[in-house]
């Protein structure tokens, strides 16, 4: 579940007050999401999302996060805007913690996703790289390298083995691939947690992409290797779907080929975007104590997942139509 925070109905008419959005109709805790906590509003003028952050969210980058959306909006992206309050706030602040209103997008979140939906989300994600490139606000990656190193130091090999005995070689896979780590590809804002829970789906089509949280400036092709480390592979995890992976680069291409230094880097950018999140779920995993609310997630679909992109290199990523 992820409302971790009770706002009573006074406290939630007041709230909403702050916006022109009219009567509030009714407010449902939304039980998805793990980081923050989310309702679904109901006005007088129709449905929207409301957020308060919880968690790993820094107050300073909500301005970047919050005017994004506007920006890739305008830009005819599937993104739901910012709903600013009467006095043009992107955010409230409710007993200390920052909450939003956005925009309410239909669709539903994909557990088995077709070709086809690979396909378009590949090209909502070009589409919104290209847009992205005139966004005038910038925020680095603070999930770039350095941090998975940083990340599995914290958990320790200790810490590491008592998840699972294959943990604590991670994190020479990660100085390693840190090493290696390609400085100069080309840059926009990038997603970089487009996860199939991120998107939001009408059939084939792409009718939103949700939770800019972690979006930053940082290399286009990460992203996409981000994308496609979390899209092409069966829930089971043992099989990964070159129909998903190639209709998913095909679909990015025909919006923004990749330069041939993004493709050759695809096979490193995957087992870089791998380790971000064996280091960001590991360390969740200690932090997060057995039968708490939260569901953890196990890192080590990520390990068997880098294993896959170490052994198939380009071939991973070849085009297959659908
Ligand atoms: N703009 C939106 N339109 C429709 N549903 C949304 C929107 N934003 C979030 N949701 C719903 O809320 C759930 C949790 O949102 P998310 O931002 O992913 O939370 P978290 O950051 O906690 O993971 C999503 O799975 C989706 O069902
Ligand atoms: N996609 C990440 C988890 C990010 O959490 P979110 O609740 O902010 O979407 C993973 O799978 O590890």
């Amino acid at each position: 579940m992820a409302v971790y925070t009770d706002l009573g109905a006074a406290a939630m008419e007041r709230l909403l007050g702050e916006y022109d959005v009219g009567a509030l109709r009714s407010a449902k805790g939304i039980a998805e999401g793990v980081s923050n906590s989310n309702w679904l509003i109901e006005t007088a003028q129709g449905r929207f999302i409301l957020t308060m952050y919880e968690r790993r969210i820094e107050l300073g980058d909500l301005p970047y996060f919050l005017d994004l959306l506007d920006h890739l909006s305008a830009h005819d992206c599937p993104v739901p805007r910012t709903i600013h309050t009467k006095r043009g706030d992107s955010f409230v602040m409710v007993d200390g913690k920052a909450a939003a209103l956005i925009e309410y997008l239909p669709g539903i979140s994909p557990d088995r996703p077709s070709a086809e939906q690979a396909h378009n989300v590949g090209g909502a994600l070009a589409r919104m790289h290209l847009a992205g490139r005139d966004f005038e606000k910038t925020r680095p990656n603070t999930l770039g390298p350095q941090s998975w190193i940083d990340m599995l130091e914290e958990c320790g090999v200790g810490g590491l083995s008592e998840i699972d005995p294959a943990l604590p070689k991670m994190l020479t896979v990660a100085r390693q691939t840190a090493e290696r780590w390609p400085p100069d590809l080309p840059q926009s804002v990038i997603h970089s947690d487009l996860f199939p829970d991120n998107v939001l789906m009408l059939g084939e089509r792409v009718s939103g992409m949700i939770d800019f949280y972690f979006a930053c400036n940082d290399a286009m092709a990460y992203d996409l290797a981000v994308t496609h480390a979390a899209w092409s592979f069966d829930a089971s995890d043992t099989a990964f779907d070159p129909a998903i992976g190639g209709a998913l680069v095909e679909g990015y291409e025909a919006h923004r080929p990749l330069a041939n230094a993004e493709r050759k880097a695809l096979p490193l950018l995957a087992q870089g975007a791998c380790l971000r999140f064996i280091a960001s779920r590991a360390l969740d995993w200690i932090e997060t104590p057995p039968g708490a609310l939260v569901m953890r997630k196990d890192p080590m679909q990520f390990v068997r997942r880098l294993k896959f992109y170490a052994e198939r290199g380009e071939k991973a990523f070849t085009p297959s139509p659908i």
